[in-house]
């Protein structure tokens, strides 16, 4: 797993080794690991031509100690100062190593031309929107051949949360100092990072625990059948979705269980949607129910359930939603389950885990009073996390950067997926598939890590797949691509 700490947190620590080590030690051990990555970057640092971004702060003192140790390198060296003022020890050592201050009107062409840029305008300590002329000075970084290197954090990008307000730059790599910070981890900051690599300043003993991990395969943990396996052992999932009005989304819902891995799919619902799931997944079992309390009476046993797909909100609706969560399962919410549990939130007072997976309109309706769509879009981090401790269940933001919380764990992220994933349908899939790993016996924050992992990968497969041939390899998919790439993103951990 990749770790990152909250900006409070890394200065807490950045302060408490500062007081064992001399002066100006920490900034050193920065500059000479972000200058170790400017040189294995270059094909020769002797004659290269590098340009520092230089802020008021000591971001700017990172870049021009960096820049000091390419000119002594013999590397051509300039820097553009975004302030009146800049680190004035390490300009000094910039200018004693042979590095030189460009005039602002020459920065420009000097990042046109350049073969690497280094981002130093700020870092932790950039807050809200840059203001010129830092933000003119990112912007440079859109329209450039040279490498750009970001230093801690691309400027623009808030540290803390990867919210974009504005001018940001766009760094082909991020050099980060003791611990990623959970902006490099989530977008829109994640994608303005290039690839992240973690300087050591020897921060680890003063760090507490992470606050937001990346998950990486190996950490997933996925129960494999064995010969002793039978259907019952893998898990039977229980689905109560799709009305007589939405019938697809129980379709992709039961498809991302049964590539999921489940041992058996129970499929309970009206008419309609029990006869187009029938035909489409034989496999699974259909129970036609009332929406009724007693619904379930009829269904068999399971070991987990997933409701709220396609189900409608009305009171048919919410007698399911209540019928399932008061059984002792693990239950996994999403959906229109989700609108009805935002008027009977008493619901969730259950001993089982619960899992809800909404995106950011449903979860602003979940957590109601001063929740907006648009806020919880930008401070994804500190809504997901609110929304774990507030409705005590697992939460799954889903968004651009799909994002897992429970109360005191590490937030985690998601790091697959792509852009063509953002289409109707394609939620049904995933709760399906973290239903089916849920009935196999993962916790709920396992399954819904799997799950979103897997679903992201099937995505990206299935979008790589249908556009093979084509010139960048990716084309639209529909969700039922992403049912079908199921299982070949298990294949990539087995
Ligand atoms: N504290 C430490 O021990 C260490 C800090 N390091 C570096 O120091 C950085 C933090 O330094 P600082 O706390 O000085 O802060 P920064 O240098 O990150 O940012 C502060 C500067 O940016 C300007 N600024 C902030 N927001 C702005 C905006 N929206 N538009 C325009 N200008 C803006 C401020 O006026 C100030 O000049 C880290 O990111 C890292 O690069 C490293 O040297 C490692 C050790
Ligand atoms: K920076």
């Amino acid at each position: 797993m990749r770790y990152a700490h909250e900006v409070g947190k890394v200065r807490a620590a950045e302060q408490a080794l500062m007081a064992r080590l001399p002066e100006g030690t920490l900034m050193q051990r920065a500059a000479a690991g972000l200058a170790a990555v400017c040189c294995r970057l270059l094909p020769r640092v002797y004659g290269a031509h590098v340009v520092l971004l230089v802020g008021g702060g000591d971001n700017g003192g990172d870049a021009l100690y960096a820049g000091a140790r390419l000119a002594r390198r013999g590397a051509r060296v300039e820097a553009v100062l975004a302030g009146s003022k800049a680190h004035p020890q390490g300009l000094a050592a910039l200018r004693e190593a042979g590095g030189r201050v460009l005039p602002a009107d020459r920065a420009e062409p000097a990042v046109r031309h350049a073969d690497l840029v280094i981002d130093g305008l700020t870092g932790i300590g950039g807050t809200g929107a840059l203001r010129e002329p830092y933000a003119a000075l990112a912007r440079l970084t859109e329209d450039t051949d040279a490498i750009v290197v970001a230093c801690d954090v691309p400027s623009g990008v808030d540290a803390g949360t990867g919210r974009v307000d504005g001018a940001a730059v766009r760094a082909d790599v991020t050099v980060t100092f003791g611990t990623c910070k959970p902006g490099l981890l989530i977008d829109p900051g994640a994608a303005r990072c290039g690839t992240v690599e973690l300087i050591d300043i020897g921060l680890g003993a003063d760090l507490p625990d992470p606050d937001v991990v990346a998950v990486w395969p190996e950490d997933l943990h996925i129960p494999l059948p064995s010969p002793e396996s039978d259907k019952y052992r893998r898990g039977v999932v229980g689905i109560v979705a799709g009305s007589e009005r939405y019938t697809g989304a129980a379709v992709l819902c039961v498809g991302g269980a049964v590539r999921g891995g489940a041992g058996m799919v129970r499929f309970a619902s009206v008419p309609r949607p029990v006869e187009l799931v029938r035909q489409r997944w034989p496999e699974a079992v259909t129970t036609i129910i009332e929406r009724t309390p007693a619904a379930l009476e009829k269904v068999g046993r399971v070991q987990a359930w997933v409701v709220g797909p396609g189900l409608g909100t009305d009171r048919g609706a919410e007698a399911l939603v209540e019928a399932v969560l008061r059984t002792e399962l693990p239950v996994l919410v999403d959906a229109d389950g989700l609108t009805v549990l935002a008027r009977r939130r008493d619901l969730l007072r259950r001993q089982a885990p619960t899992v809800l997976t909404p995106h950011a309109g449903e979860l602003a309706r979940l957590l109601g009073r001063d929740a907006r769509r648009e806020e919880i879009e930008a401070r994804r981090l500190e809504h997901v996390r609110r929304a774990a401790a507030e409705l005590s269940a697992t939460v799954l933001l889903k968004g651009s950067t799909t994002l897992i919380a429970e109360q005191d764990r590490p937030v985690r992220v998601n790091p697959t997926g792509t852009p063509w994933l953002a289409t109707a349908g394609t939620g049904d899939v995933l709760s399906g598939l973290i239903g089916a790993l849920l009935a196999g016996g993962m916790t709920a924050l396992e399954a819904a890590t799997a799950g979103a992992y897997l679903h992201g990968l099937a995505g990206r497969l299935a979008a790589s797949a249908a556009g093979s041939g084509a010139r960048t390899g990716q084309a639209p998919i529909g969700a039922h691509d992403v049912v079908t790439a199921l299982p070949d993103a298990f294949r990539t951990l087995s």
